[in-house]
């Protein structure tokens, strides 16, 4: 579902914020990345997002070249990409069922349709019965599943998530990525960044590890960083 190789990247007048980064991600896999702050964690779900562009290499997310892909493709890959933010980015002057929705009325979906998967997603994430209120009243757990539920209205068959638990309680990170295992376990690959190595490895799956850049392991057995 993802495939980087050798990819490398410089912000202008940065230094190397990824360097030869190469690695698979199969179709229906879920795994975390993690690495210090300023490791590049942010910048690799960007380039799979096509938010930013690789200064070198070459990445392929299912199964398209999206190396040097043309602006207009765009909303074409980021339909098959559902994208959780630490800080939810979620639009507080419209209600729960609103945000929710809002990636099925930018498809053009009908009323009724977008109830039923905006009630579908909500459920998922335990909140049916609050989509009427305004997030502001949502305690910061809820508002990220509120974030969740949004990624995956449209159903993507990729979810990508940077530090979603950053701001979360221990308790709350645990059940927010549980939720993530519960995704994968329906078929979606998952790939969630986050420092939290002690919540991570409790969860027993392939943990990717970038330290300034560099991929020093990609989480399988025996294969070379
Ligand atoms: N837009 C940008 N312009 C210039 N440099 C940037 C930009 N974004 C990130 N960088 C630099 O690239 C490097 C990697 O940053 P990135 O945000 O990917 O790391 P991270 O592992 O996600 O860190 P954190 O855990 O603190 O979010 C850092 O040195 C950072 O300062």
């Amino acid at each position: 579902m993802i495939r980087f190789d050798a990819v490398s990247k410089r912000y202008p007048g940065g230094g190397e914020a990824l360097s030869e980064v190469s690695f698979h991600l199969a179709r229906g896999e879920m795994a975390f990345l993690t690495g210090h702050s300023g490791a590049g964690k942010s910048t690799l779900l960007k380039l799979v997002a096509g938010i930013e562009r690789a200064t070198r290499g070459q990445i392929v997310v299912d199964g398209e070249n999206i190396t040097r892909l043309p602006r207009r493709r765009l909303p074409h890959l980021r339909r098959k990409i559902g994208i959780i933010f630490q800080d939810h980015r979620l639009l507080y002057d419209r209600t729960v069922f609103d945000n929710v929705a809002l990636p099925l009325v930018i498809d053009g979906l009908g009323h009724r349709e977008i109830a039923r998967r905006v009630r579908a997603a909500l459920d998922k994430v335990g909140l049916l019965g609050k989509e009427r209120l305004n997030p502001v009243v949502l305690s910061g757990g809820e508002q990220q599943r509120v974030g969740i539920a949004r990624a995956v209205v449209a159903r993507p068959p990729l979810l990508i998530a940077d530090e979603p638990t950053g701001n979360l309680d221990p308790e709350l990170s645990a059940e927010i990525m549980a939720l993530f295992c519960r995704f994968n376990e329906v078929g979606v690959t998952v790939l969630v960044a986050s420092h939290d190595l002690g919540l991570i490895r409790r969860l027993g799956r392939r943990i990717l590890r970038l330290d300034h850049g560099r991929l020093v392991d990609d989480g399988r057995p025996g294969a070379a960083a």
